[in-house]
């Protein structure tokens, strides 16, 4: 018998691509609901309390009120937006941090925000190794592809008067919205500053976070480092991690139309310095490729199933 699945937004840029990935796959049956009906109220609930698992594709006050409109104890619920990622009853969807079990046998799974992917996906397994002190005040920059701002940023940049930018900063505020899933899942004591910049790129991304030695474990360096990442990730087949990989630039377009994630220790010869760097695509591993990996693990599939690999 198929799974059941209803995507709650699936006219956004997220939900187009996880639509796309889902294309062809007998394990699930898609319910839809045409233009007129997709943001009627009554023909979301109907949906959302058909289905054995909703994709939640929305921006955070729309996620919330589909979570509300849940009026059964089956539907289970995959939520892209912001709305839960630190909720404590909800499950956080890095299955390679959280657990793949955990994401199998929760009902209610949030989506990590592209940033936070890359940002938990470096420096969670060092924390936790304690290897990076809880308690060290740490910074991230970051550069993305604008579809990370959804379709308003997409007709942003692909107007008539052509990309606003080459290069922007934002976040001025040091408020960004993924600044608490990052503090909360890494188990950090501070807030990350962070830093991140949009291009007039499509998609991709790239994470980095800059380290002294100083700021580690005694005697901590980059192949100690290396090491921990590379363990924590062996036999994961969406995260790798580069073994002695020196090159002299890493492009945003790196992981560009991939659903994986690849992770970086780059330092000076003396490993006095070191930058951790992720590179993924934000609507890859960032966005629909995690919210289809998850729904695989949740569906009892393998996790990999209809990915970009
Ligand atoms: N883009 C990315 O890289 C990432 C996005 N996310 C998150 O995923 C979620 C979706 O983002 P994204 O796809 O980029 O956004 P988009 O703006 O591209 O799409 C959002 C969709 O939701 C629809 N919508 C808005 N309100 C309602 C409502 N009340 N009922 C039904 N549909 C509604 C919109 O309709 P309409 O078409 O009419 O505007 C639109 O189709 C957001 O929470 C975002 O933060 C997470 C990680 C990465
Ligand atoms: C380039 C850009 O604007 N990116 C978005 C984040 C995209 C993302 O991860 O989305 P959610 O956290 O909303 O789910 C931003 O910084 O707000």
């Amino acid at each position: 018998m198929s799974t059941k699945i209803f995507i709650d937004g699936a006219a956004g840029t997220t939900g187009i691509q996880i639509r796309e990935r889902l294309a062809g796959r007998s394990e699930f049956h898609l319910i839809t609901l045409d233009e007129a009906a997709r943001k009627d109220d009554a023909a979301r609930a109907g949906a959302i309390n058909e289905a054995d698992i909703v994709i939640l594709c929305l921006p955070d006050d729309a996620a919330r009120q589909s979570v509300a409109m849940i009026a059964n104890d089956r539907t289970r619920v995959i939520d892209a937006s912001t709305a839960h990622r630190v909720a404590p009853d909800w499950v956080y969807g890095l299955p390679e941090i959280a657990g793949r079990d955990a994401v199998a046998d929760a009902r209610f799974v949030s989506n990590p925000g592209c940033y936070s992917t890359g940002f938990i996906a470096l420096v969670a397994p060092l924390v936790a190794a304690g290897l990076i002190p809880a308690g060290a005040r740490l910074a991230c920059n970051a550069v993305s592809g604008y579809s990370g701002g959804g379709k308003t940023m997409i007709a942003e940049y692909e107007g008539p008067d052509g990309p606003p930018s080459a290069w922007r900063t934002y976040a001025l505020t040091l408020a960004h919205k993924h600044v608490p899933e990052m503090q909360a899942r890494c188990r950090l004591l501070h807030r990350p500053i962070f830093v991140p910049a949009v291009v007039p790129l499509y998609s991709g991304m790239i994470v980095e976070v800059p380290l002294h030695a100083e700021m580690l474990a005694n005697g901590t360096g980059a192949a100690t480092l290396r090491e921990a990442l590379s363990a924590h990730y062996a036999g994961s087949a969406v995260v790798s991690v580069d073994q002695g990989y020196q090159p002299a630039t890493l492009p945003v377009e790196l992981l560009k139309d991939s659903d994986a994630m690849r992770l970086f220790v780059f330092s000076d010869a003396a490993s006095e310095q070191i930058r951790l760097v992720a590179a993924l695509d934000n609507l890859g591993k960032g966005a629909s490729g995690a919210a289809v990996q998850n729904l695989n693990l949740m569906a009892g599939l393998p996790e990999t199933t209809g990915l970009r690999l």
